[in-house]
């Protein structure tokens, strides 16, 4: 018998960027990372490392599971330069996936018309790559400024809205998730998505944002090609839970 636990895990799993984005990352932890990638319950959906590692990553692993890394990672500052380096970087080393910090506290500054001159320009020299805008909810704090990033991210042709770093005190949370899934719901747009990112640990969570977005966007929404998991500690429980043991995680948000 499949329990609601289980179903969460399996689209936790399929839905899962496994993240490794520590400063002391060497290639033996990226090896290792590529390794966990493929279990036998199935594949992520996606690696997320730093740019350096993006040519190892794409060499291990086979083409269905893609690789994303990092821009403008994680102080989201103001630099154009800096982001389109990154970015030219991740696509000559044959990456598939971009995750760029939007620019934070120059919304916060409510210089928003330089943010999106910013994601505009990221945008542009991205393609054909997706395109994840990490808005770093928890530094945004209100409701209003995590909707009206969403709004920015969407309306420059970000592919996924995502709420964090998780190098910030707070990661996701269900009331930032409610808030970027009522806007990607508003903007009509059928094919953007939506990950939740940032000390996400447990199925228990991730069922969590499974139940937010499917009530937000519909069941047709709960594939990775709409929903990601950005977390470098959920994998563990995933498998614990599709393994038919108990949870392991100890901690949820909800
Ligand atoms: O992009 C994903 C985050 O960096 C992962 O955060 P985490 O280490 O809290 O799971």
């Amino acid at each position: 018998m499949t329990t609601d636990l289980q179903s969460a895990a399996r689209t936790a799993l399929a839905c899962l960027d496994l993240t490794s984005l520590n400063d002391a990352d060497t290639a033996a932890d990226i090896e290792a990372l590529c390794r966990r990638a493929q279990t036998p319950h199935g594949n992520v959906a996606a690696v997320c490392v730093w740019p350096r590692f993006v040519a190892q990553a794409r060499e291990t692993l086979p083409a269905s599971i893609k690789v994303a890394a990092v821009a403008n990672f994680p102080d989201g500052a103001l630099d154009l330069q800096r982001a389109l380096g990154d970015i030219a970087e991740i696509a000559l080393a044959g990456g598939d996936e971009v995750d760029v910090v939007l620019p934070y506290r120059t919304l916060l500054a409510d210089q928003s018309s330089d943010v999106a001159e910013f994601l505009s320009e990221v945008r542009f020299a991205s393609r054909p790559l997706t395109l994840k805008v990490i808005i770093e909810a928890g530094e945004l704090v209100t409701t209003d400024r995590i909707a009206q990033a969403t709004r920015l991210a969407l309306a420059s042709g970000a592919d996924f809205v995502k709420t964090s770093t998780g190098k910030s005190r707070v990661g996701a949370t269900p009331a930032a998730a409610a808030a970027m899934l009522k806007e990607i719901k508003a903007s009509g747009l059928s094919a953007a998505g939506f990950k939740a990112s940032g000390g996400v640990r447990s199925v228990a969570d991730a069922a969590g944002y499974i139940a937010q977005t499917r009530a937000a966007l519909g069941d047709a929404a709960l594939n990775p090609q709409r929903l990601r998991f950005g977390a470098s500690g959920l994998l563990t429980d995933i498998e614990s839970v599709l393994a038919g043991a108990d949870s392991v995680a100890t901690n949820s948000t909800y």
